[in-house]
């Protein structure tokens, strides 16, 4: 079988350790390269059951043998990674979340050069629900609150989640609102009665909580809860193997998750 050659960056991280696993269990696929943060304590350790691999600060030592590179990391590294990926045309599975708008810009003009998969959460279930909230908004447009609530680990550096925002935005799309301009990220004070036109955000940070988002629509008289709770990171990892695959055949382009499950009209 021709196996996929894939890197992972952030290699000593919560998700890079998970898709080290996941990748030493796939029969289609084999841990080609691993990148770590320059200073970081890992650099120079071995990861993986495929012998040779070791954490590399260099990202050509690092991308030498690989055809794919996937990045859970920070916006920062990310963006570096993806400067050498589209030179090199090495695919990149983005999984980072916190970008700004001109990093999200330079990933769409990267992927002229290479095909990028940039989805905020790689779960099956996660894009399974994105579906369903676009369904609920449309039949719920007029006279429910819609407000976004999600839950994640102490270590969790940016807010709201990734995942929170794709679902603000995707209610946002079917109700023909901009998320941007309807968006209210938590509340303080005397902040007056509720816009129904906003979208409602809010955050918790605690402990092991490994990533939980659910919508209200709050109504009279009844009240439309969707939920999704992840019980363990390797949802993710096997999200960002399957986009693997599905990249196999592309030499550029963006895409999504909602594109490798084929849930777009
Ligand atoms: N799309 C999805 O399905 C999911 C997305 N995520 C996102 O993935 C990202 C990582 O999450 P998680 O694994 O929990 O985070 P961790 O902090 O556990 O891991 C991050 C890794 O990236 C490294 N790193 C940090 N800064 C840089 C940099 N500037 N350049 C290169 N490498 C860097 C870290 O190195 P060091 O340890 O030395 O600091 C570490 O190895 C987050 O943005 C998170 O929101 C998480 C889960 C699922
Ligand atoms: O940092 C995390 O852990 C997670 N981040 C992603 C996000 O910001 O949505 C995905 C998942 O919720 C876990």
């Amino acid at each position: 079988m021709n196996q996929m050659k894939i890197a992972v960056a952030g290699a000593d991280g919560r998700m890079g350790r998970m898709l080290v696993d996941a990748l030493d269990a796939a029969p289609d696929a084999v841990l080609a390269g691993a990148l770590g943060l320059a200073g970081s304590p890992a650099i120079g350790q071995r990861v993986g059951q495929a012998p040779g691999v070791t954490i590399e600060a260099d990202l050509a030592a690092g991308l030498a043998g690989a055809d794919y590179l996937i990045d859970f990391t920070r916006p920062e590294g990310t963006l570096k990674h993806l400067a050498y990926c589209a030179e090199h045309g090495i695919k990149l599975i983005i999984g980072t979340t916190g970008f700004d708008d001109a990093g999200k810009a330079a990933i769409a003009a990267a992927a002229e050069k290479a095909a990028i998969m940039f989805a905020p959460n790689m779960s099956v279930g996660v894009n399974v629900t994105l579906k369903l909230l676009e369904l609920a908004a449309k039949s719920m447009s007029e006279g429910y609150d819609i407000e976004i609530i999600e839950a994640h680990h102490r270590h969790k550096v940016d807010a709201p989640s990734g995942t929170a925002l794709k679902m603000g935005e995707v209610i946002a799309d079917a109700l023909g609102r901009d998320l941007d301009e309807c968006a209210v990220y938590g509340r303080e004070g005397v902040t007056g009665e509720r816009d129904p036109s906003t979208i409602g955000f809010a955050t918790i940070r605690g402990g092991d909580i490994i990533g939980d988002h659910t919508v209200l629509f709050a109504g009279t008289g009844e009240r439309i809860e969707i939920s999704h709770k992840s019980s363990s990171r390797a949802s993710y990892a096997s999200g960002a193997l399957r986009a693997c695959r599905f990249l196999a055949d592309k030499a550029t382009g963006l895409y999504d998750m909602q594109d490798v499950l084929a849930l777009k009209d």
